[in-house]
Order: C-alpha cells, then structure tokens, then sequence
C-alpha cells in the first residue's frame, strides 16, 4: 500500500503509520447525515460522548432474489476511518448548521476529533457473506461511532451490491467468457460510475471500458468502437493513407484497400460463402479497412451498423483476411443488436467456412463480442438457445442494479458501556441481534462452508471436530448440531484504535478479486442457482441464543388485552 500523509492536519495516528485518503474526495467527515452532528452534540452536552460503543454493519437479506452477496467497500471505509478529521472550514461550516447551539467547547472537541480512539473488525473484502451476520463491526466513542454510521453504509451499501450483480453475471456467463463493463456512461454520476468499474472487477469481470477507472485501480481496460466510426465513412475513396507493413517488417503492401477489394470478390465467389450476400456496405468496409490500417494488431470491427449477415461479417472478413496476408490476426467483431444467439452461431459458421476455404488456421475461433441491454436474464435465455458469443459488454443492466435499487445494509447498536443492546420490531427479520460478538464460518466434511455462527465475545470459539449446537437466532425450533472439518474466524482487525492489536494490511483489488472468486467457487452449487436457491444457514451459539430472548422479553413491554 501507499504511504503518504493525508488527511487536514496531520496524518491518522491509530495504526503507527498513514493510509491514503478515499478514492473520492467527497468521502469527508462531512457526508453524513445532519442527525448524526445533532446526535454528537446531544451526547457531548449530556456527557455522553465519551461512552463507548459497539455497532454492527449488516444487511437482511441478499439481493437480487439470490441467497449470497459479495461484501465490498472495506478499503474505501478504512482510507475514511484512518483520514477522519475535521477541517476548519468543515467545523464553522457544522457551527452554522446545528440549530441553537454555540457552544465553543463543542467545536474544539469536533477539532481534536478523529478515529484514534475507534476500532474496526470486517469481514475481509471480497468475502461471500450472508444476512445477519456483521460485516463491520465498529466499537468507539459512541459520539465518533455515529457520525461513521452514514459514510460507512453509503461506501458499503452500493460497492457490494454491484460486486454481487458483478458475481451473478460471471455466473451465469460461466468462467470461460470474457466479461466487460461498459457501464460508464448509463452509471449514476461519476463516482457511481468508478464505483462500478472497481467493485465490478473485484466480482469477477475482466477488464471495463471506463480509463479513469484503469488508471486509478489498474483494472485493465478494454473497448471496441461505436457505429458512429462505421457510418461516419461514405466510400473507400476517403482512405487516402493505403500502405501497410507486414506485421514482421519484412514487407509493405503499398495498397491495402485494392488488397481488401480482392479479399471480398474472391468471398464472394467461393463456393461455400457465396449467395449468402450480394454487394456489401462500401462505407462499412471503408470504416473497417481504415480501422485495421489504424490498429493492424487489434482489429475488431462492429458489424451491426447496416446488415449483420449480409454486410459486416463479409466485410470483416475481408479486412481480417487481408490482415492476415500481412502476418496479423484479427480479434474479432462485435454484435450490437438484433437476435445475438442467432446472429453468433451465423457468424461462427461463416469464421469456420473461411478457415476451411482459405486454409487459414484458427479463422474459425474468432472472437465474437456481444452487448446491447444485456442482463442476467438474457444471458441465461442465450445459454439456453445456444450461442457462440465469447465475451459479453454489459452496461446499464450491470451499473445500475436494475433489478435491485439497494442492499440496504444498517447499522445497530449492539452494545453501550459493556452493555448489550437490543432493537426490537414488529419484523422479526428486523429484531437486532445483542452483544459485540464473534462470528465464525464452519465447513462441513465436502469441503463447503455449512453455516455461519455468531457468538458473544467471550465465548470459546467453535473447534475442529467438536460437535456444536448452532441455533437459528429467532426461531426456536431451527437448530442443528455441527461437527465442523474447518472453523474460519470472519470479523479480522483492520483498525486497532488505541489497543495493541495488529492490523490487517488491505490488500491489492487483484488479490481481492482473487479472494472473490475463490469464494464464490467454493461455495455449495445449491446456494448459488437463479432460481429457488438454498438459504445458507445463519445461526447463533445457545449462550446467544438464550440471552437474545431474555433481553428481547426484559425489553418488550406486556400488552394488556381489554
Ligand atoms: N437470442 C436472444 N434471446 C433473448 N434475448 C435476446 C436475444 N438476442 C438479443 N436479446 C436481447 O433482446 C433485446 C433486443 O433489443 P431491442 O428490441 O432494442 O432490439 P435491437 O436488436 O437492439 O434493435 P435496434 O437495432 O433497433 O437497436 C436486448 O435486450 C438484447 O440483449
Ligand atoms: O446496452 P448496455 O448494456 O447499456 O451496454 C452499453 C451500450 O452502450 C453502447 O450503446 P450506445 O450508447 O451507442 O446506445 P444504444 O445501444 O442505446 O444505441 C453499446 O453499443 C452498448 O449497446
Ligand atoms: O468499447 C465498446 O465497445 C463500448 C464501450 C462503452 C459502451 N459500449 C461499447
Ligand atoms: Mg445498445
């Protein structure tokens, strides 16, 4: 990681050394909601501010219809945590803002303000991780504490629910497709559209079209070119630059135009490839051949622009065989619109008549690139006709989470001054689960994590082989005895406050993705699918079982029927 001094005044001090500041400078103390810095004040004035604290950050229910999400935004919270300070300007901005209260103490001690004092355990990023059970949890001034609330769900809320979309359509692609994010311009706002580019690479796609994201994050960076290039040529005569190199240097073709030409009529003429289409687009296959003479080594042409069939593939043929006169391999095309299942088992078979035809070996396995409002939907319904596509470009369906607008992940107070705490509802999936806890992930004999179990803190922790009680926290009748092969501790130190603790490096987005992936492979088929998926199992140990209900009945005020 980085090392360099950020922050207003001076670098965090929590951690022994500095961590750069948030991707977006708008992440500021700042970006949290106003009730957060009337709640601060009201704990300052009544004393309070000092208590400490411990919230849970964690969602209800996974998105998207599916039953697992991939937790992202972790390093985003920790470059917040570690800068948070209070700039001057921020404070009299605060002084201005808070309704009625002007007193001097309180600003200097939002002036000494930062998160020295604060101490973060997570689920490392990239993790697959379920309802329920705490992402982050965060223990600290309980003043400090709730003015993190706001930021820290806003870098979480959207980060994992776009790496979990990202997840479910690398799913159903299957790993050998060549996954692009071309979101950017569909996204919400700029940073929802870096947001994407990040946190859809950390879920398993390949590479986005987005450059500032590339030169941020170093995720590679991809794309084609759009019908705008294709129908902005009117004829071959455009194409006053015809010379070509042949790929070694050893030769130069002084017209790669009439070189093209020749390349059509000889397509058009043959045996197996001849009938299927007439006279072609001029203006396409002037776009292509100035394209190709652009980027001989990268030639990909997008073949929707007039007619698929009987106009873009004949054309790219032609320039890709003209290429390859010159010693280069063309990549491929790219299908914009119309029946893609169709559309790419056509142009698959023409790839493979030219290779037979012409003998150039390899023609056949051209690359064929779809987009166009692609989703997970129709992905699956190509899969399902067959297809012959091997990389999808995915926008707007992607960046968006169409299908969901939000993870709603929340953050609770579990416990005050040593104190557990408990938020009930009239929703049982809504009832908080009490105590700073320890949760751990145990795997069962196949090698799949079985169930996910939430203990208080000082509750020895499940061991290898020994068999354990894991209880549904609400319903008193769900329970199941575990004999874990594998116990895995979720919740990592990643900000140690003033404590001894070590912390956790953030490791590179590549090593993330790694982790991601490696996750979701691991994970048991059942849990995974589209349709009906198997809830994974969420549970507490008995000791949390039995003190969540006795403070749940301590809490709950006896109704009186009339
Ligand atoms: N074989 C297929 N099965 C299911 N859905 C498909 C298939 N082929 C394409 N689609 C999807 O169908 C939709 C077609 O979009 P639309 O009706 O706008 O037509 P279009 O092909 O884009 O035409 P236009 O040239 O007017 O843009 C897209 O969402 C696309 O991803
Ligand atoms: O379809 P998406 O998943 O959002 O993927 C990105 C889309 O953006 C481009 O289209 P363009 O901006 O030219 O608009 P159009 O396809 O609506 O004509 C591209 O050709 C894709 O169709
Ligand atoms: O490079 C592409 O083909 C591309 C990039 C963004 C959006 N649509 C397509
Ligand atoms: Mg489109």
């Amino acid at each position: 990681m980085d090392v360099k001094v950020n922050g207003p005044d001076e670098a965090p001090r929590a951690s022994g050394r500095t961590v750069d500041g948030p991707t977006n400078p708008m992440v500021t103390p700042l970006l949290t909601d106003l009730y957060q810095f009337t709640m601060a004040y009201a704990y300052w004035k009544a004393g309070k501010n000092q208590e400490r604290a411990v919230f849970d950050l964690y969602f209800r229910k996974s998105p998207f219809g599916g039953e697992y999400t991939v937790f992202a935004g972790l390093e985003e919270c920790i470059k917040f945590i570690a800068n948070f300070r209070l700039s001057e300007d921020e404070i009299s901005f605060i002084r201005q803002s808070l309704p009625g209260s002007n007193e001097n103490d309180f600003f200097d001690y939002l002036r000494g303000l930062d998160c020295s004092e604060v101490e973060v355990y997570a689920v490392p990023e990239g993790t697959v991780v379920f309802p329920k059970v705490p992402l982050m949890r965060i223990d600290g001034p309980i003043a400090v504490v709730q003015l993190l609330e706001t930021p820290l769900l806003n870098l979480v809320n959207y980060a994992s629910l776009v790496a979990t979309n990202a997840a479910r359509h690398r799913f159903v692609s299957g790993k050998s497709k060549l996954l692009l994010e071309f979101g950017l311009r569909r996204a919400q706002g700029p940073d929802g559209a870096i947001g994407a580019s990040k946190y859809c690479y950390m879920g398993g796609f390949d590479a986005t079209s987005n450059v500032a994201a590339g030169k941020l994050f170093g995720i590679p960076i991809r794309g084609t070119h759009s019908h705008a290039f294709v129908s902005s040529f009117m004829s071959l005569d455009e194409i006053v630059e015809k010379s070509l190199g042949s790929s070694d240097g050893s030769t130069n073709c002084e017209d790669f135009v009439s070189l093209v030409q020749r390349w059509l009529s000889k397509i058009q003429w043959s045996n197996s490839l001849g009938g299927t289409f007439g006279e072609t687009n001029q203006s396409e296959l002037a776009a292509f051949t100035s394209y190709a003479l652009a980027f001989p080594n990268s030639f990909l042409a997008l073949v929707d622009t007039y007619d698929v069939i009987r106009s873009g593939i004949p054309n790219f043929c032609a320039v890709a065989l003209a290429l390859n006169d010159l010693g280069y391999k063309a990549v491929g095309i790219r299908l914009d619109s119309g029946d893609l299942a169709y559309l790419s088992c056509e142009a698959r078979k023409f790839f493979c008549h030219v290779e037979k035809e012409f003998g150039v070996l390899g023609f056949g396995k051209m690359n064929i690139t779809a987009s166009n409002d692609l989703n997970e939907e129709t992905i699956d319904a190509l899969n399902k006709q067959g297809h012959e596509v091997d990389a999808f470009g995915i926008g707007t369906y992607l960046v968006t989470c169409y299908s969901q607008a939000a993870l709603g992940c929340v953050f609770k107070l579990v416990e005050i001054n040593n104190q557990p705490r408990i938020k009930l509802s009239e929703d049982v999936s809504k009832v908080s689960i009490p105590c700073k806890k320890r949760c751990y992930r145990l795997y069962g004999k196949e090698g799949y994590p079985l169930v996910d179990i939430m203990t208080g803190e000082n509750e020895p922790s499940p061991k290898v082989g020994e068999r354990i009680l894991c209880r549904h926290p609400f319903n008193e009748s769900k329970r199941a005895y575990v004999v874990p092969q594998k116990v895995e501790e979720l919740l990592k130190c990643y900000w140690p406050g003033s404590s001894d603790k070590t912390r956790e490096e953030l490791p590179s987005l590549k090593d993330t993705r790694h982790r991601c992936i490696n996750q979701l492979e691991q994970m048991r088929p059942d849990h995974m699918r589209r349709l009906n998926p198997t809830p994974y199992k969420v549970s507490v140990s008995t000791k949390l079982y039995d003190f969540i209900h006795f403070l749940w009945l301590n809490e709950a005020p006896v109704g009186e029927l009339q």
